[in-house]
């Protein structure tokens, strides 16, 4: 029984092209501003001085950016490199620059599964702030207020089960009541061995060739969450 959805954000309730295409260039455009404003506040040089430690203790500034935009280019999922992109972000939304793509069948599905007392909640590699931003400066609007909770890298992998045992663990939950939803079947795989419910979303416009048969992994495959079905 589905007594609780956690949702991926890239690939499931939002195209990948979004974020490659706009999220990724504008924070590796305003990177070395970025550090050379704000690169002595501590918020911000705890990571930076997380990356220069596992680069070998590097102390110059304008080589942390060099890693951190060569991470951007090999879309690591890093969670120092997801904190600085998170707040360059929050400039973007500020001003206007984007607003964040959501797909209207997430949007619709997300806001009838929380009318119906379902709680919502989300885990992406994408730190929670720049998750609350994404939703708060959506295409539909403001979100935030359909998720009950926001799980990032901080919470673990999103590759490895003990990531969502902690998460059900997290929201009070047993693992078989809550479906998670991803675009990515090693996620799902990783969800599935933790005990959670799985759907696979393929979508059209993010993986043109369809993932069937072996390619499922045996996820329960959708390409939209209008054809997700609940177990009640
Ligand atoms: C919500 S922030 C933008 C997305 C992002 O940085 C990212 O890495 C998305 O990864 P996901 O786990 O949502 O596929
Ligand atoms: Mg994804």
């Amino acid at each position: 029984m589905t007594r609780a959805i956690l949702t991926d954000i890239e690939g499931t309730t939002s195209s990948i092209s979004f974020v490659k295409d706009v999220l990724f260039p504008y924070a590796r455009r305003a990177l070395p501003g970025f550090v050379a404003k704000r690169g002595r506040e501590p918020a911000v040089r705890k990571w930076l001085d997380q990356v220069a430690t596992e680069n070998g203790g590097m102390c110059d500034d304008a080589m942390i950016v060099e890693v951190l935009q060569g991470w951007i280019d090999q879309d690591r999922k890093h969670t120092a490199l997801k904190a600085l992109q998170g707040m360059i972000w929050a400039d973007g939304y500020r001003s206007v620059d984007f607003t964040a793509h959501i797909y209207e069948d997430a949007a619709n599905a997300l806001q009838a599964w929380k009318v119906e007392g379902l709680p919502l909640y989300v885990y992406s590699s994408g730190s929670v702030p720049a998750q609350r931003l994404f939703f708060c400066h959506s295409d539909a609007g403001d979100l935030t207020g359909l998720f009950s909770g926001w799980f990032d890298t901080e919470a673990g992998g999103k590759r490895e089960a003990a990531s969502y045992r902690h998460i059900v663990d997290a929201i009070g939950r047993e693992a078989g009541d809550v479906l998670f939803l991803s675009d990515v079947v090693e996620e799902l795989d990783a969800a599935r061995e933790a005990g959670l419910g799985t759907v696979l979303l393929d979508r059209r416009e993010d993986y043109p060739e369809p993932r069937v048969g072996d390619a499922t992994h045996g996820h329960t495959r959708v390409e939209s969450f209008a054809d997700i079905v609940l177990l009640r």
